[in-house]
């Protein structure tokens, strides 16, 4: 069984402060304060109360961090005692439950002799550049997750948040969508395409991934901000239901300066999937009315971030994590250091 480790990063870096729209680092309250007050007091947080604000939502988002394994362990127990599913048969994924047309594409990366070229030929939507649009599930399929997960959302059963960014939606490894569903999403169908699309990105070596489903409503969350992903490669599939606005816009790279980046508007089509790279800069617009529900998989290849950690672009600092960690792998017995030179 394959090990995985989390970058000791995750515990410090990348707390998004929502109103102030930036990304800190929380070590200490000195460090904090030395680092960001004069920023975010040129973004507006200029009393002494709305620091403290701040400080305590930071301070609980790395307490969230600290204690992340056991309580999703916890949920994750309870909700499969307790809760009970509507539609049993989203848990296991069959063919019948993908677009004919996606069937096709794989069917090709399969091939002896497949290549990029015939790829692009037969997914004909390059949104961006190297964002590329495609069917995944039929719309039965779509409909059916969007009624399971609101089944969830409306159960008693403890949620646990999809990220940083994103305050509605559902976790799907807590669920227990991940081994039956998304996994072999991944290994069979996924993988297949990313190795002729990506393979400068890991797209050839995923091994793991982090999936949630996240939810945008007028009076929830409507957007989310410019980022990338802690991934390699991520495959964000439009489930319904019915919304105006949210399409998606993609920049550059990450490494690649906000004042040389050009963003496109990319839309997102319900049953499509949008596949990038992770570190692709994007975002979501306004949501103006109606529902959006997206299916969001992370995926990783441990070889690629074991040599870079994508969130503190440093080489990881491993520490033992439950489940996919944070994508990164050690040999037995080596946790703390880096398991590829
Ligand atoms: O709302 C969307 O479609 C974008 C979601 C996204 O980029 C993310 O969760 O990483
Ligand atoms: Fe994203």
């Amino acid at each position: 069984m394959q090990k995985f480790c989390a970058c000791e990063c995750y515990y410090t870096d990348n707390i998004f402060i929502e109103e102030y729209k930036l990304h800190v680092r929380f070590v200490s309250e000195d460090q904090f304060r030395k680092d960001y007050q004069h920023i975010l007091r040129s973004q507006g947080c200029t009393t002494g109360p709305q620091l403290h604000t701040v400080l305590e939502k930071v301070q609980a988002e790395v307490e969230r961090r600290k204690n992340i394994a056991v309580q999703s362990a916890e949920r994750r127990a309870t909700i499969k005692e307790t809760y009970k599913p509507l539609h049993e048969n989203v848990y296991r994924l069959q063919e019948s439950h993908l677009a004919p047309e996606f069937l096709e594409i794989v069917k090709y990366c399969h091939m002896d002799g497949a290549n990029e070229k015939g790829l692009l030929a037969l997914l004909t939507t390059e949104a961006a550049p190297r964002v590329y649009r495609f069917p995944v599930f039929t719309k039965d399929f779509c409909r059916d997750l969007v009624e399971e997960l609101e089944h969830f959302e409306q159960s008693d059963a403890p949620k646990g948040r999809p990220n940083t960014m994103n305050n509605y939606g559902v976790l799907l490894d807590e669920l227990g969508l991940d081994e039956g569903l998304v996994g072999p999403l991944r290994e069979e169908y996924l993988r297949p395409l990313s190795a002729l699309l990506y393979p400068d990105c890991g797209g050839r070596w995923l091994d793991s991934h982090k999936a949630f489903a996240v939810k945008y409503a007028v009076h929830e969350d409507v957007e989310l901000s410019y980022h990338y992903d802690n991934a390699e490669v991520t495959l964000n599939v439009s489930l319904g239901k019915d919304f105006t606005g949210g399409n998606l816009y993609f920049g550059d790279m990450r490494q690649v300066p906000l004042c040389e980046t050009e963003c496109v508007e990319v839309e997102h089509q319900v049953t499509r999937a949008l596949m990038h790279r992770g570190q692709h800069m994007h975002g979501a617009l306004p949501v103006l009315a109606g529902c959006r529900w997206n299916l969001v998989v992370w995926m990783r290849a441990s070889c690629q971030r074991n040599h870079l950690c994508p969130m503190c672009d440093a080489r990881p600092r491993l520490r033992p994590a439950p489940g996919h960690g944070g994508g990164f792998t050690a040999e037995p017995g080596q946790e703390g250091t880096c398991a590829l030179t």
